[in-house]
């Protein structure tokens, strides 16, 4: 966290040293109150006048200092946070795909959301409000020294106690601050979850089993920030207690030196108000402390998602896929039980067209995930034009393979600005790219062609319409492969065919496609139909081989017919 206290020091510094400007002017206080009672005592007018005047000028200081700390510190605030939000964001963007699906998006939101928040008021506010208490609290023990050397000792003996003291409470607190926090997140995702359920939620009239999912978890993160209210209350009052005894007792051994005569009336006085800069400064302090340090859990959470990750280690490049990629007994499960894949051999040659099929759960995203290295195969070998596929660098891959899945993430844009991913083309690749996707009767239609906005989450578009702009997207990038996770579900077949075709008629270019649509028209169009089942490639080989050795393509094929009518 010190990185991000310490990336503005200029900004920093100078909000610390107006703190320490107020720590000074506060312990002031007793010796411009001093000097008035001792001028007014003194019998001299004019003496009396010169420490009012001297009195007004400190109180205009005072004040001064008051306003330009409230200018200052918003300033150092607003860069420090956009700079940890900025920082924050970044490096969760740059996870890997495979490391960002492992957790909840919620838990992000929730960092950049709630745990944010908490650093501005418990931390970086607090750390300043610390500089400002502990130097009262020092330059008081300072002047009680100046005054009277025993006195302080009787201080000094008292601070130690309370010092200690509330650190023997400090995991306690940061303990419930962690419990209190990852139940925010709980919730932050559970409200997600329901509201990005809404539709299903009015359908199926379960609005009531939602309204309990809430309570519960609502209750839950209630109930901990409640026991984490407790505990800092606690704390809080025998801290409190802490600094009262600070405040008593220099009073009762401040008072007996007055009787003994060892200090003037005039000493005391000033004694007493420098008790005010002495408890409450180091009550303060001890809670301010305790604040700071709650936050060690979100500190941690931070720490872990901005640390950096080592270097990729890979020892290929691949500018261009020239060849063939190959999987050569290719084993993966998810859990160690159970086998997603097994024994997988397959060849893709570069600018030969696949079809994926098989029933649900056969295995057939598992191995585009695989492809698209999002997990790591338990044994087995996969080769890029002869190179390790895992050595090669995972942006040489990126480059040669785009992946097109069921939801087609889109910007709140236009839809050139969508289709182009914000990078420029020229009119004729962008029309080129909407032919082949199917987009053109639609930018024709359109009243300002690709230059239409088109709504939050591409909300103006039919769920095909979308999948078309992510076919145009893969295009344009001019990958060597594309692969498509059942892209064309949402697509009627007629379109599905032309979409299917056209992609089918890119020379160069390696399809890759999970398909549920069993249908002659459009598989005719693949060099190699690959069948999966429970995890392995049972039969392969181009449309009519399969269907006339009558095996389990051929049952598909007639499963889907009876289906169809
Ligand atoms: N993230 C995951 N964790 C654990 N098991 C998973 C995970 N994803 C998929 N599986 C399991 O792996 C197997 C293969 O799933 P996969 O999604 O690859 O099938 P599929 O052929 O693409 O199915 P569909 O056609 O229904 O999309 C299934 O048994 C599935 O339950």
């Amino acid at each position: 966290m010190r990185k991000y206290l310490l990336k503005y020091k200029l900004s920093f510094c100078l909000t610390g040293f107006i703190c320490v400007l107020q720590g000074l002017l506060n312990v002031m206080m007793a010796f411009m109150l001093a000097n008035c009672i001792d001028a007014a005592s003194s019998g001299s007018f004019k003496r009396f006048i010169t420490a009012l005047l001297i009195y007004a000028v400190y109180i205009l200081g005072m004040t001064g200092i008051d306003i330009l700390q409230k200018i200052i510190k918003p300033i150092y605030i607003r860069k420090t946070m956009t700079y940890l939000k900025k920082d924050i964001f970044q490096h969760i963007l740059s996870k890997d795909i495979r490391s960002f699906s492992e957790e909840n998006s919620a838990k992000y939101i929730s960092i950049l959301t709630n745990d944010i928040g908490m650093i501005e008021s418990d931390y970086i506010e607090n750390v300043f409000n610390f500089i400002w208490q502990v130097t009262t609290f020092l330059l008081a023990i300072v002047s009680v020294v100046y005054i009277n050397y025993k006195l302080a000792i009787a201080i000094f003996i008292v601070s130690i106690i309370g010092f200690y003291l509330p650190q023997r409470f400090r995991s306690l607190l940061s303990k419930r601050k962690a419990v209190y926090s990852t139940s925010l997140e709980m919730l932050t995702a559970k409200t997600k979850d329901l509201l990005s359920g809404f539709e299903v939620i009015h359908n199926f009239n379960i609005a009531w089993k939602a309204n309990e999912l809430y309570d519960d978890i609502n209750m839950d993160v209630e109930r901990k920030k409640q026991n984490f209210s407790i505990v800092s209350g606690v704390i809080n009052s025998l801290t409190n207690f802490l600094g009262t005894c600070m405040f008593v007792l220099p009073m009762i051994v401040g008072g007996y030196f007055v009787y003994l005569g060892t200090i003037t009336v005039g000493s005391l006085i000033a004694l007493i108000q420098l008790m005010n800069n002495l408890a409450g400064p180091l009550s303060q302090s001890l809670q301010l402390v305790n604040r700071i340090n709650s936050i060690g859990s979100i500190t941690e959470k931070i720490h872990e998602l901005t640390k950096e990750e080592p270097e990729e280690t890979f020892t290929h490049r691949l500018p261009v896929f020239e060849n063939e990629l190959s999987l050569e007994h290719l084993n993966f499960g998810y859990t160690k039980e159970k086998l997603a894949l097994e024994d997988v051999n397959l060849r893709f040659e570069k600018g030969k067209k696949y079809a994926l099929v098989g029933a649900s759960g056969s295995g057939k995203s598992t191995l585009l995930r695989v492809l698209l290295r999002y997990y790591k195969p338990d044994s087995g070998d996969i080769l890029i034009d002869g190179l390790p596929y895992e050595q090669v660098k995972l942006e040489d891959i990126y480059k040669q393979i785009t992946f097109i899945q069921q939801n087609v993430f889109m910007f709140d844009g236009t839809l050139k600005e969508n289709i182009g991913l914000y990078q420029d083309y020229s009119e004729d690749k962008l029309n080129e790219a909407c032919k082949i996707a199917g987009l053109s009767e639609l930018v024709k239609g359109l009243p300002n062609g690709l230059e239409e906005s088109i709504g939050e989450a591409g909300n103006k578009l039919s769920g095909g319409e979308r999948q078309r702009v992510s076919i145009a997207r893969a295009i344009l990038r001019g990958s060597s492969f594309i692969l498509l996770d059942e892209t064309t579900s949402a697509l009627d077949n007629k379109i599905a065919y032309s979409i299917e075709k056209s992609l089918c008629d890119l020379e160069q270019m390696t399809l890759i496609v999970v398909t549920h649509k069993i249908m002659e028209d459009i598989l005719k169009h693949y060099d190699e139909i690959i069948v999966m089942k429970s995890g392995r490639v049972i039969e392969q080989g181009p449309y009519d081989e399969l269907y006339e050795k009558k095996g389990y393509f051929y049952s598909l094929c007639n499963v889907e017919e009876t289906y169809e009518l």
